[in-house]
């Protein structure tokens, strides 16, 4: 079993560079399938499992993917099936964006409905609501969800009962080429949602108001493939200012976008960070001595679901009480009981984790639970004494470019090897496992 290896102790120094978001390009390549002709090319993508398993969704259904050199081309002109087995909905719940923009074009999708995960139940609801007020038919059966529509889906008013990124995308990619116009309301704000609608209007679709709570999209008949360029992945920029910050280090955070991360940024500044936005970037340094804060997670705007973890690392490392409430999914605390085995002093009371710092962390063997604890693991493993082993790789390499490496070129004492002791370089071996295969047929074909 592959495991990351990290010895704590390194303060981290350098400048590191952030990827295109994850959050961003999954969405984005779904919408490519909207255009009927012309080829898309999307910019800044970065290498991970995740954009491997869309562009298999997508290969799956008769669409051409090629990628190389962080750029996807999508050519869909050409008539798409439109179902998407379980197998990749199972490995990644954002298979499920593929629905909107097939019910939209086709008139007809089949996907396999995505299940729990370990963070929550995360049901797709509102997705489905959204389809049906503009005049689809759903129907769920079988561990698949079929939406279709006589002609072409209806313009309507919708109002989502929680701002979900997934149904605001979903139905924004639906509408987009629908007839009439659609008002969506209490929709997400994530800069992700912008970067959508930005990448739509410029493939012909006319929608306003992205990432205010009001989006209106006034349907149209065709989309084409255009070129674009994903924003930098916010997620990954708060990472590093985490681990800047836990090692008491000095680090600029190049390509971070500082207006997507107001909340981390606000956040730090609380526990006596120095964070300074620069030309080029975000610079964080580490205080001597972290204070204690308490975060609540909430939709953009807010403190996002996908700094939680990594911000318990944080704070574990702080001197007094720190509170963490996650509102957003109701099982985000699996990586609770590994910090435990860090020698982590904290409990979880209901929907909040309370931490009494600053804990005194032990290197330990300890598996990732998701995405997000794997990095958050890592973290910790930084400042611990000792060696930390950390396991189930599979989690982080869904959504950091080789996290290991980026933090060993920073100073950090950190190593990624398999099961013989052997050095693993991740974004190599995704690319074997994934590219070869396909660039062979592209060639003979
Ligand atoms: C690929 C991607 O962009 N993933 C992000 C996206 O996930 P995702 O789009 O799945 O998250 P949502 O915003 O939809 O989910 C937020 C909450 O709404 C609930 N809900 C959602 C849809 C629905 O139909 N019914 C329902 O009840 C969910 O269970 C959850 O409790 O936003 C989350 C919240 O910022 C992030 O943590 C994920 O990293
Ligand atoms: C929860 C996450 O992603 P996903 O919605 O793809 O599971 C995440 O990026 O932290």
């Amino acid at each position: 079993m592959e495991k990351i290896i990290v010895r704590g102790g390194q303060q981290l120094k350098g400048t590191v560079r952030v990827e295109g978001a994850k959050n961003a390009v999954l969405p984005v390549i779904a919408a490519s399938i909207l255009a009927s002709e012309g080829k898309s090319v999307i910019k800044d993508v970065p290498v991970l499992a995740d954009v491997y398993t869309i562009n298999e969704v997508l290969r799956n259904i008769n669409a051409n993917v090629h990628f190389e050199n962080n750029t996807v081309t999508v050519d869909a002109s050409k008539d798409l099936k439109t179902e998407a087995p379980f197998e990749y909905v199972r490995k990644m719940r954002a298979s499920v964006l593929v629905l909107g923009p097939l019910l939209a074009r086709y008139g007809h999708a089949n996907v396999a409905m995505p299940g729990g995960c370990a963070i929550g139940s995360r049901p797709i609801d509102l997705h489905l609501k959204g389809f049906e007020a503009m005049g689809a038919e759903v129907h769920v059966g079988n561990g698949f969800v079929e939406v279709k529509t006589q002609g072409r889906l209806q313009g309507a008013k919708i109002y989502l009962d929680m701002p979900s990124v997934g149904a605001t995308e979903n139905i924004m990619m639906a509408a987009a080429l629908a007839e009439g116009k659609t008002i969506l309301e209490n929709c997400a704000k994530e800069p992700e949602i912008v970067d959508l609608a930005n990448y739509l209007n410029k493939m012909g679709a006319r929608i306003v108001g992205a990432g205010t709570e009001t989006i209106r999209i006034e349907g149209v008949e065709k989309l084409t493939g255009v070129e674009h360029a994903i924003i930098p992945d916010r997620v990954e920029a708060g990472t590093f200012m985490v681990a800047a910050a836990i090692t008491g280090g000095n680090v600029l955070i190049e390509n971070a976008e500082s207006e997507h991360l107001r909340s981390v940024i606000s956040k730090l500044q609380e526990m006596d960070v120095n964070v300074q936005e620069e030309n080029d970037g975000i610079r964080v340094i580490g205080p001597e001595k972290l204070a204690s804060t308490d975060i609540k997670t909430l939709p953009h705007p807010g403190f996002p679901t996908d700094m939680q973890s990594q911000m318990m690392s944080l704070m574990l490392c702080a001197h007094g009480t720190s509170v963490i409430t996650e509102t957003v999914f109701e099982n985000r605390f699996m990586h609770v009981e590994e910090f435990r085995r860090m020698n982590a002093k904290l409990k979880i009371e209901g929907r909040s984790v309370i931490i009494e710092g600053p804990c005194e962390l032990q290197g330990a063997e300890v598996a990732a639970t998701d995405l997000r604890a794997a990095a958050a693991l890592i973290l910790a493993g930084l400042r611990a004494e000792g060696t930390t082993r950390v396991t189930q790789l599979k989690h982080l390499d869904r959504g950091y470019v080789d996290f290991a490496g980026k933090l060993a070129s920073l100073g950090a004492d950190v190593e990624r090897v398999d099961e013989n002791g052997e050095v693993v370089k991740p974004v190599e071996k995704l690319k074997n496992k994934h590219y070869n295969v396909h660039k062979v047929i592209a060639e003979l074909s």
